[in-house]
């Protein structure tokens, strides 16, 4: 497996496009198998999750042209449904989180699934149950076989209905719409996720012909259509790389352009790495970090402890508190992390704190960290990167750090982040792969 080695301490300088959305793209590449016309995507980035994504659609049959990088048009109108109780699908599937989104949309359509154990970060445990019980309040029969781990689905009919999630679930909401589209009569989801990505594949779904409404709410209501159609969709750029290279920018002490990073849809994002005193301007839709000597950690109104902690949208991501946890390292001030979704998010710390950090590890959710102020730099180790988020995070402290960082693992990088060691090097960064 490769590794990226990296000889930190050089500021960066220059303009960087982010990618597609790769939380978007795995549910808008899902939801092609609800028609059998033609649906084209763009933006899409070309990134292990989603390539596997989409070698697991052509596997199935579904037809996949790909006239640019960034733009597939596919087309489902022969899929081998008994592909899903394969055991290559078992195997490969089970390598990404995105795959569970292939049920709803093969539900209504094909009347059943086939959900493997799915993939994705290692973080804690990442239940199904919203998913599940969703589907069948739609009237869907489901069955746990221990032996093969998957869940088997089966629904001759799917019927609307009023449903309260138990939790607002990206996956699990996205699953239920894709699910409910082609359902008879009307569903509501309420306490339904309404972040961006789930904005935009409802709104996917209704250039079909579906009748969504609510979006953007946590209350969706679907009216069942009979048959969707084929349309064009372009995906949003990806946040949490934009907020990744927000936070690269401030840490190396760089002087950073984030290209059209569609502002609008970065909800409280750019406040929370403010609130670390991360200078940035909002330039047409661009964001521009500058050189910052020092950042200093911003108090309560009381002068009481910054916490930052995640919560569903329009909450803080939890995919970027690994990434502020990083940054405050080298900030003046404290600043408490609260990592309350996933239990096994925070170990990473204990690679940093090998590399100089000040960081206390409370509990499995809670990480106190007590900044440097620039008085004495991180040092460069050798590395495993755990998970995709805790990986970049990694790589941000690498190439701020004195010496040489060997980060191995980066396959986890890479499931999230496209071509980072190219585009790294385009701003000036000291990073191979090897
Ligand atoms: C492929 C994809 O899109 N993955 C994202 C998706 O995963 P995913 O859809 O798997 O995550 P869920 O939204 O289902 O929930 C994530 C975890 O948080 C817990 N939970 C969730 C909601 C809540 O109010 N309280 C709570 O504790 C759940 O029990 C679960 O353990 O959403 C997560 C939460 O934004 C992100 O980290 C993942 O990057
Ligand atoms: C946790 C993440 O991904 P996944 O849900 O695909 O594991 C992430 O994107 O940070």
């Amino acid at each position: 497996m490769s590794s990226f080695e990296v000889i930190g301490g050089k500021k960066l300088k220059g303009e960087i496009v982010p990618q597609g959305a790769k939380n978007e793209a795995l549910q808008i590449i899902s939801a092609v198998l609800l028609t059998d016309e033609k649906v084209t995507v763009r933006n899409i980035p070309d990134i292990i999750d989603v390539n596997l994504l989409i070698e697991l659609l052509q596997e199935m049959n579904v037809k996949v042209e790909r006239p640019q990088r960034d733009t597939c048009i596919f087309q489902a109108d022969d899929v081998n449904v008994d592909y899903l109780l394969s055991e290559t699908f078992q195997k490969k599937s089970g390598r990404l989180r995105g795959s569970v989104m292939l049920a709803g949309p093969m539900l209504a359509r094909f009347k059943k699934a086939f959900i493997p154990k799915p993939g994705g970060d290692k973080i804690g445990r990442r239940r199904l149950d919203t998913h599940i019980l969703s589907f069948q309040k739609l009237g869907a029969k489901f069955d746990y076989d221990t032996e093969d781990g998957f869940f088997h689905l089966e629904a001759p009919k799917l019927k609307g209905t009023f449903m309260l999630l138990d939790e607002p679930s990206v996956t699990g909401t996205a699953n239920v719409v894709m699910a409910a589209v082609l359902a008879e009569g009307t569903t509501t989801i309420y306490n339904a996720a309404c972040e961006p990505y789930i904005q935009q594949l409802c709104k996917m779904l209704n250039h079909m012909g579906a009748n969504i409404s609510g979006v953007g709410s946590n209350m969706l209501k679907i009216q069942g259509v009979e048959k969707l159609h084929g349309t064009e969709h372009h995906m949003l750029p990806d946040m949490i790389e934009i907020g990744s290279f927000i936070g690269l920018a401030a840490m190396t002490q760089s002087d950073i352009i984030i290209k059209n990073v569609n502002h609008e849809n970065l909800g409280i994002i750019p406040e929370k790495f403010q609130q670390l005193g991360i200078k940035m301007n909002i330039e047409n839709d661009d964001i521009h970090v500058p050189e910052q000597d020092l950042y200093e950690i911003s108090t309560y109104l009381d002068g009481g402890t910054l916490t930052v902690y995640d919560h569903p949208w329009p909450g803080f991501t939890p995919d970027l508190l690994s990434i502020v946890l990083v940054v405050a390292t080298q900030a003046k001030g404290s600043v408490l992390i609260h990592q309350k979704m996933f239990e096994s998010r925070l170990f990473f710390v204990d690679k940093l704190i090998e590399m100089g950090a000040r960081i206390i590890l409370c509990d499995p959710h809670r990480a106190a960290v007590i900044g440097l102020e620039r008085k004495f730099p991180l040092r460069g180790i050798t590395m495993t990167s755990p998970d995709i988020r805790a990986g970049v995070s990694l790589l941000i402290a690498a190439l701020s750090a004195e010496g040489k960082s060997v980060i191995q693992n980066i396959d986890q990088i890479d499931r999230g982040y496209q071509y980072i060691d190219t585009r790294l090097q385009q701003l000036g960064a000291e990073i191979r792969r090897v």
